[in-house]
């Protein structure tokens, strides 16, 4: 029996006969917000509480020892309902209750409380550098070069986790971490009930590191009351804008209340940079800042003309040569073709032009009137854009005003695509306080090392420390995964249009249909833009046709991008043809469906674009991949991240997508053949590409439209003959009155 075929049984839905209608689902993610937005509730008793534990014998005994090693936490435990934990021996879920209206004000907690809530949540920090016994394991690295390696790890682990204080509700923001009332308001009034993991476990730390550390002072970390450097790890539409933005508008609001003057006379600077890998990402964050911001006097804006950022030029002596020097990093070559994933837009609107002043500005135009200039305090950019900015010719810019650079999607931002633009910023920002996090739902080991390089590389750096929520990499639990086997590119084509026309299914096809909106993902533009084409005629008139499909790459410009974008936040398009250039970060939080039409370049890029869906917890979101024999070295690590993260999420073996004797029949492909298949492609479509073609669909749109509208009208004349006999009708595009969804054309 074909193998692949065994593994697409993931796509049929056991509850359906042939021909029936889907099921019908209410908890879908375009129903609107979670209440509870958290993944994580295991119940971990109290170690005040006698708690047995198990050891490998099978035998119990006593836990008075040491605890602090969570290796044996069951990662892959099934996520429980906290409803149903009886007497609720986790304590985080007793911490985590809404407020009462007569709340007591909240205190610090004692560390063996902070241990159980952390992992209770499956939260996990790290030491990666920076603390006294940092130095100490440098100094005796030759005498521990001796030691047995499991034994030496197992040190380690121990030394280094730690459990800072966690915050359980926001309310605690205002009590313990000192927050103006004013962001703490804002924070409300976008109905966050509770704070997600990420934040649980980074604000704390963020924002009084001393106070958040209380515990872990001691032993690991002195020198912390000017912060820290911080690698966050957690999952798709966890909440991390939030995480990195409450901090650094806090930090420029206790700066400003340091200013003794009126509001309007205060002095605003650059203190904060974000960067991000797309302008789509860039603006959405300004966006979300802006909320939290709103109120506070503190100034968020994205690169635009105009903008004073406070740079100096650097005296050619103290510019050296090369800004990247990164060259012990693994992983030189590129992991994505160049028309593919996150390349920037040449020109750009939106982005900075090299001018930092109305001076530079009336002397570039002198006709023109210059702008009004414009002091921000938290500039959000994507690389190219900023360095435009502080390099031009010869001549290097600094920052050094800036005291917060924050890296979203950090492990893109310093891939080799982008590493020597982030790391060209990085070195701008040259104020001596300067602390650093970097944020992303993946992060490999080698970029890991080139943080931990950079970071160490100061006079006095910071402890450098790490949070991973959940587990690393993998994690999109809250959401079903299902792979499509077909054997060739017509027949994917076919499967695709059965999802999205159900009437288009053969009576033995069990395909469930997507309800929009969803999105669909190709390796890259000319199939977008060839998928477009393919599909853009298939939605009938009378659903708004072909305005309800839409195509968005970064070959277009950036105000097409953008009309696209509010296009589809605004539930004008339904289906959304993407590249990876929309895989990371950009939030459309009713996301029903993700498509990989071409199965995804690496176990990160399936994560990144699978987390589209099923954002701030909300759960009913679905991600198909679709593959064909071509695809095959591809597949592994992607059907890894699904058999992961269904574990995580409580469902796997029998009732997984992909069972562990089949992901163990996977082809393993060499390293050598990954790298380059992630940088040339899968080989028989590089041909269509070489030759001009997209490898999508055959027919002429000519053609297309013919057929379509021929469909269209049958598939009317049948549906209208049906309401004539059911004496009713209901529009098209319409919910049934099961409520199920039938497709875009029926
Ligand atoms: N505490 C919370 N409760 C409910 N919703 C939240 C909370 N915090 C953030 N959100 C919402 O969750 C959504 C996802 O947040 P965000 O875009 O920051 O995720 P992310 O972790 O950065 O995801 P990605 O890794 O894909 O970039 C947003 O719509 C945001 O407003």
């Amino acid at each position: 029996m074909d193998i692949l075929k065994i593994l697409t049984r993931g796509i049929k839905d056991p509850a359906r006969r042939p021909g029936q209608a889907a099921a019908p689902s209410i908890n879908l993610p375009s129903a609107g917000n979670k209440s509870n937005p958290q993944l994580f509730h295991d119940a971990v008793p109290s170690r005040k509480g006698k708690k047995r534990k198990r050891t490998k014998g099978g035998a119990e005994q006593s836990d008075n020892e040491e605890e602090d090693d969570v290796s044996d936490i069951d990662y892959f435990a099934p996520k429980k309902d906290p409803a149903d934990e009886g007497e609720a021996t986790a304590v985080a879920v007793e911490h985590s209750t809404e407020a009462q209206p007569k709340r007591k004000k909240a205190k610090l907690l004692p560390e063996d409380e902070c241990r159980q809530i952390l992992r209770s949540h499956r939260l996990k920090f790290t030491l990666l550098s920076g603390g006294p016994e940092d130095a100490a394991a440098k100094a005796s690295k030759k005498s521990k070069k001796d030691e047995e390696p499991s034994k030496k790890s197992t040190k380690e682990k121990d030394k280094k986790q730690f459990y800072p204080q966690p915050l359980n509700s926001f309310t605690e923001l205002q009590d313990l971490y000192d927050v103006s009332p004013k962001l703490v308001e804002n924070i409300a009034k976008q109905a966050f009930k509770l704070p997600t993991e990420v934040q649980m476990a980074s604000l704390p730390l963020l924002l009084k590191p001393k106070k958040a550390l209380k515990h872990a002072l001691d032993t690991d970390m002195a020198n912390v009351k000017h912060g820290v450097d911080f690698v966050a790890v957690a999952p798709t539409g966890s909440g991390k804008t939030v995480t990195f933005m409450i901090p650094a508008i806090m930090s420029i609001i206790r700066s400003l209340e340091q200013q003794d003057c009126p509001p309007e006379e205060k002095e605003h600077k650059l203190q904060a940079i974000v960067v991000a890998p797309t302008h789509e990402l860039a603006k959405q964050i300004v966006n979300e800042g802006r909320k939290l911001a709103m109120g506070t006097g503190v100034r968020i804006y994205s690169m635009q003309k105009g903008l004073q950022l406070g740079a100096e030029e650097i005296a050619p002596e103290e510019q050296d040569g090369d800004d990247s020097d990164d060259s012990d990093a693994e992983n030189e070559e590129s992991e994505h073709k160049a028309e593919l994933e996150h390349k920037e837009d040449g020109a750009d609107s939106d982005s900075g032009s090299g001018s930092d002043s109305d001076a530079e500005e009336s002397r570039k135009n002198p006709r023109k009137t210059p702008r009004r200039a414009i002091k921000p305090d938290i500039l959000v950019t994507t690389p190219k854009s900023l360095l435009n900015l502080l390099s031009s010719g010869t001549s290097k810019r600094a920052l050094p005003s800036v005291t917060a650079l924050i890296l979203d999607e950090a492990d893109v931002l310093l891939d080799p695509l982008f590493r020597k633009q982030t790391l060209a910023i990085w070195k701008s920002c040259t104020n001596p306080s300067l602390r650093l996090t970097f944020w992303s739902a993946t992060m490999a080991s080698n970029i890991e090392s080139l943080i931990h390089k950079h970071t160490s590389r100061r006079a006095t750096p910071p402890p450098l420390i790490r949070l991973v929520v959940g587990l690393k990499d993998t994690a999109v639990p809250n959401i079903t995964h299902k792979l499509i086997y077909t054997a060739t590119e017509p027949g994917k084509l076919l499967a695709l249009r059965q999802l999205l026309h159900p009437s288009t299914s053969t009576s033995t096809s069990s395909s469930t249909p997507l309800r929009p909106p969803f999105l669909i993902f190709t390796q890259t533009i000319p199939r977008a833009t060839a998928l477009h084409a393919e599909l853009k005629y298939d939605i009938p008139a009378t659903a708004g046709g072909s305005s309800r499909i839409a195509v968005l790459h970064s070959s277009l410009s950036p105000k097409a991008r953008s009309a696209v974008m509010t296009r589809f936040r605004q539930g004008d398009v339904w289906i959304l043809i993407t590249t990876d250039v929309l895989a990371r970060g950009v939030d459309f939080a009713g996301v029903n469906g993700v498509v990989s039409y071409d199965v995804p370049s690496s176990a990160a890029a399936y994560v990144h674009r699978a987390g589209r869906t099923g954002r701030a917890g909300r759960e009913g979101g679905v991600a198909v991949t679709f593959y064909t024999k071509e695809d095959i070295p591809f597949v592994r690590s992607v059907a890894n991240v699904i058999a992961a993260s269904e574990k995580q999420g409580g469902r796997s073996g029998e009732e997984g997508t992909v069972q562990k004797w089949l992901l163990d029949a996977l082809p393993k492909v060499a390293k050598e053949d990954k790298r380059r298949l992630k940088v040339r492609g899968v080989e028989a479509r590089r041909k269509d590409a070489d030759k001009g073609r997209a490898g999508i669909g055959a027919k002429s749109s000519y053609d297309r439209r013919r057929e379509n509208n021929r469909r269209g009208a049958i598939e009317g004349s049948k549906r209208r003959k049906r309401l004539e006999m059911e004496g009713g009708g209901r529009e098209e595009g319409e919910k049934g009155d099961d409520g199920a969804w039938d497709g875009i054309d029926d």
